[in-house]
């Protein structure tokens, strides 16, 4: 909570009929009720409130009418009936409240005065104050994905989170999706971009993944990088992203905000929230697959997706129902996994600590990110060293890269924690969301009730790393080549390492035609399956930003620096 600051503004108002003490600061709009008597009542209500004038969604005159009131949205109002006989003026103020949970909801509270120059002096002034706050979008595009989830998502725009827009002054252009690509392609290609402050998707991760490759492609042409290649350092995206949830996972909302509820992300977008979010780049033999900002999985999250997209009829219940079936199928995978270890940085993918609201591991390794770009590009242009851009994430150059050969159950690869509800911690509890590394997680070859142990940890307190079957490194880049992938010479190495017995009749054992475990599976790629599955990943550091903050901190005891607290 932010010390109140000078005052702007200070009167003797009145709120249902009680005097009240109100003040308003650059930062906050305070509340206090006049003591009637010293005596301490223990039943009497809250009598102090604060809002910190971020918080505030807009501020209102109530019009006179007929003795009544009339609000802007048309529904009438009897202030004056409440307030006695007396003619008043008054205004409402909307501001964001804070529910279970980490949801929001628009709260108001109506304040009433004998003259009405003071009243609109009130209105004028609390109006200045958001209106001097830059951070807060105008003009927002948003496309609305009509078939996502439970095809609710027109509904859950026009119900929910339209009306509060208009509330808070912000003019919309909204795109209903004719077909799958629809927004990706508009931004791509069409969308006036300068015309808006942000763009609004409504819909799941798959919706999301779309709007994403629009707005990271259309950047990188308009800044004159080439998005194909693995090595180019991209451009970060200005525009703020805001993600009304009507998808299925719609993880990327839940890691990001706490919570899928529309209201609570139509506050976000409305206060002008903003929080980076890395993205990874996904190739395969320098051509540009896809991006990914959640998870990457490959051996049993690639399988669930590509089951579960065959039962799309099912709902969000394909998921759980797919889920089951894989894990009863126990496909194992072979492979080469490569990776560059994230260094310097502050975390690791066991530390107790969580990336929350403001997270200063976000911030400082977001920090030393940027510093080693600039040492990159500066080395670059003075061409005094040659150091080959695959490296570019030095110190760890050279020789830092790590190989581990094995078989696996899954590959996962979480840029985030990728909380949701059906995972609350997530698939990794410590991931950051700005911190420039991805959480590389190996799941080694093992038993069904292991594999069972280690999946129940993502819904329990218990550390799912702690098994001797699972590892998890911290990287900034990694690559994976499923063995049948393998150049001959590396499949000779593995006729070193193994008999000659054991690798035929494993070749044997993965051939499909045999009827037996297939030889590879396929990656899931934030909900989309990829087509290739040698991949070379790389993550790019807060390339995007969403009107988010991150999950807040539950408040644990009384704020100090509340106002009405002192
Ligand atoms: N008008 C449309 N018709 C058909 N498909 C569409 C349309 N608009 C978008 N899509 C596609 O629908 C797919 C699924 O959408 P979305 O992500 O909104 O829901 P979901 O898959 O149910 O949720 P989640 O991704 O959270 O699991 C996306 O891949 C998107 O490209
Ligand atoms: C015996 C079955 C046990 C099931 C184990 C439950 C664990 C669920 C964990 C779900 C994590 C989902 C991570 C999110 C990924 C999203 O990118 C993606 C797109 O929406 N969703 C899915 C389900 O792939
Ligand atoms: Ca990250």
């Amino acid at each position: 909570m932010e010390r109140p600051g000078r005052l702007l503004l200070q009167s003797e108002l009145r709120v249902r009929n009680a005097a009240y003490d109100v003040s308003l600061s650059r930062s906050l709009l305070t509340w206090k009720r006049r003591a009637a008597s010293p005596v301490y009542h223990p039943f009497r209500p809250s009598v102090c409130h604060s809002v910190p004038v971020s918080e505030i969604i807009s501020v209102r005159e109530e019009e006179e009418e007929n003795g009544s009131r009339q609000r802007d949205d048309g529904s009438w109002k009897k202030i004056r009936e409440r307030e006695g006989k007396d003619c008043r003026q008054a205004f409402t103020v909307l501001y964001v409240e804070r529910c279970q949970q980490h949801r929001w909801r628009c709260a108001e509270v109506t304040f009433t005065c004998s003259d009405e120059t003071v009243c609109q002096h009130w209105v004028s002034s609390i109006r200045e104050q958001l209106a001097s706050n830059t951070s807060r979008p105008k003009h927002l595009l948003v496309y609305i994905n009509p078939y996502g989830g439970k095809h609710q998502g027109k509904r859950i725009y026009e119900q929910k989170v339209a009306p509060l827009f208009t509330q808070a002054g912000i003019s919309t252009s909204v795109i209903v999706t004719e077909y799958a690509n629809h927004a990706r392609d508009h931004l791509k290609m069409e969308a006036e971009l300068k015309k808006f402050d942000g763009v609004v998707c409504v819909g799941g991760d798959g919706m999301f993944s779309e709007i994403i490759h629009g707005l990271i492609w259309r950047t990188q042409i308009d800044c004159g990088v080439d998005p194909n290649s693995p090595e180019e350092a991209l451009s970060p995206c200005s525009l703020r992203i805001g993600i009304i949830p009507a998808g299925s996972t719609d993880c990327i909302c839940f890691a990001t905000v706490g919570t899928n509820d529309p209201v609570t992300s139509a506050l976000h977008i409305i206060v002008g929230d903003s929080q980076p979010l890395d993205v990874c780049s996904v190739h395969h033999n320098n051509m540009f697959l896809r991006y990914s900002v959640s998870l990457l999985g490959y051996g049993f999250y690639g399988d669930v997706l590509s089951d579960s997209e065959r039962k799309r009829w099912m709902g969000p219940a394909r998921y759980d129902f797919s889920g089951v079936k894989m894990f009863l199928t126990h496909h194992y995978y072979e492979g080469t996994v490569s990776y560059l270890p994230a260094r310097g940085i502050i975390g690791t993918p066991r530390d107790a600590t969580r990336c929350r609201s403001g997270c200063v591991i976000c911030q400082h390794n977001g920090q030393l990110n940027s510093e080693r770009s600039e040492k990159y590009e500066m080395d670059e242009a003075s061409d005094s060293v040659s150091i080959h851009p695959w490296l570019f994430c030095s110190p760890e150059s050279s020789g830092e890269w790590r190989t581990i050969r094995g078989k696996f159950l899954a590959i996962n690869a979480a840029s985030m924690s990728c909380a949701c509800p059906r995972s609350p911690k997530g698939l990794s509890p410590a991931a950051h969301l700005a911190d420039g590394t991805t959480d590389l997680i190996l799941v080694r070859k093992c038993s069904r009730f292991n594999f069972l142990r280690h999946l129940l940890r993502h819904t329990s307190k218990d550390d799912q790393f702690d098994l001797t079957f699972v590892e998890v490194h911290r990287v900034r880049r990694f690559r994976f080549m499923p063995r049948h992938c393998q150049s001959d010479s590396d499949l000779e190495l593995d006729l070193h390492e193994n008999s000659k017995r054991q690798i035929f009749s494993q070749i044997c054992k993965d051939h499909p035609a045999c009827g037996c475990a297939p030889a590879y599976s396929s990656w899931n790629c934030d909900g989309e399956i990829l087509t290739h599955t040698a991949i070379d990943v790389r993550v790019h550091c807060q390339l995007i930003k969403l009107f988010a903050r991150g999950i807040e901190e539950l408040p644990v005891f009384e704020d100090l620096t509340n106002p009405c607290a002192i």
